[in-house]
């Protein structure tokens, strides 16, 4: 399985544990909100598990996870986390191993590439700013553009439309079952990283078509011309 080849035009990348290690500044967001609302802290290992499905799944978790919270509460906890998120997005946020390397190597071979992200746009785009990053990219796919995010497969085809390639000529990195299950979906190939979040499951234990301990693996499955 691992040794598997594609011959993509196109590269679709999920940005949260798979191009950028964002834990620390998500960790720090979510405990600043809780404070302001007086609830306990919680521990970035259990935020780390709440991470993947966007940040209002993540909010709703710190508040409903052991915990009561009416939907009013919900609503003011995802303000509180943007105007604390939108100051600390980036402070601690580190590109992971290989990352850079990779999009080097992929623009040079003249790749389409597009990040396809469950984060809001409000703070995708600043972060990939911040980080020296945004200019890799042809498209960005945030997880408001559409009205669905990942595993709805839309959000892959629209990259792909984005990028003016086909499905089939595109491959997806992601980190989770939510780009496993909109890859298959969308008929795209997709390979995780296993340094990434997982809503806590064994990443081994997805369904995909290979695993990458190093984001410059991705080039020992790309054929390049
Ligand atoms: O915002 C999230 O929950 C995760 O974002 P991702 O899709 O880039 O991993
Ligand atoms: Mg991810």
């Amino acid at each position: 399985m691992s040794g598997r080849r594609f011959s993509p035009r196109a590269v679709l990348f999920d940005l949260d544990g798979t191009l950028l290690d964002t834990i620390g500044d998500l960790a720090e967001a979510a405990n600043l909100m809780l404070a302001e609302l007086s609830r306990p802290a919680r521990s970035q290992d259990e935020i780390h598990s709440f991470v993947g499905k966007g940040l209002p799944n993540l909010v709703r978790r710190c508040m409903t996870e052991n915990a009561q919270a009416t939907e009013a509460e919900i609503e003011t906890a995802m303000a509180v986390f943007r105007q604390h998120y939108a100051l600390v997005n980036g402070r601690t946020t580190r590109i992971y191993p290989g990352v850079t390397e990779v999009l080097d190597a992929l623009r040079e071979s003249r790749f389409k590439l597009a990040v396809v992200t469950n984060k809001a746009g409000d703070f995708t785009l600043p972060l990939l700013e911040r980080m020296g990053l945004s200019a890799y990219f042809d498209a960005v796919v945030s997880g408001d553009t559409l009205p669905v995010k990942k595993p709805d497969p839309a959000v892959l085809h629209h990259a792909c439309e984005l990028l003016q390639v086909e499905a089939a000529e595109a491959l997806m990195i992601g980190d989770s079952q939510n780009d496993a299950l909109a890859a298959r979906g969308a008929g795209i190939p997709v390979l995780l990283v296993t340094y990434g979040y997982s809503e806590g499951m064994p990443v081994d234990s997805i369904e995909c078509d290979g695993l990458l301990s190093n984001a410059l693996h991705v080039l020992d499955h790309i054929d390049r011309p």
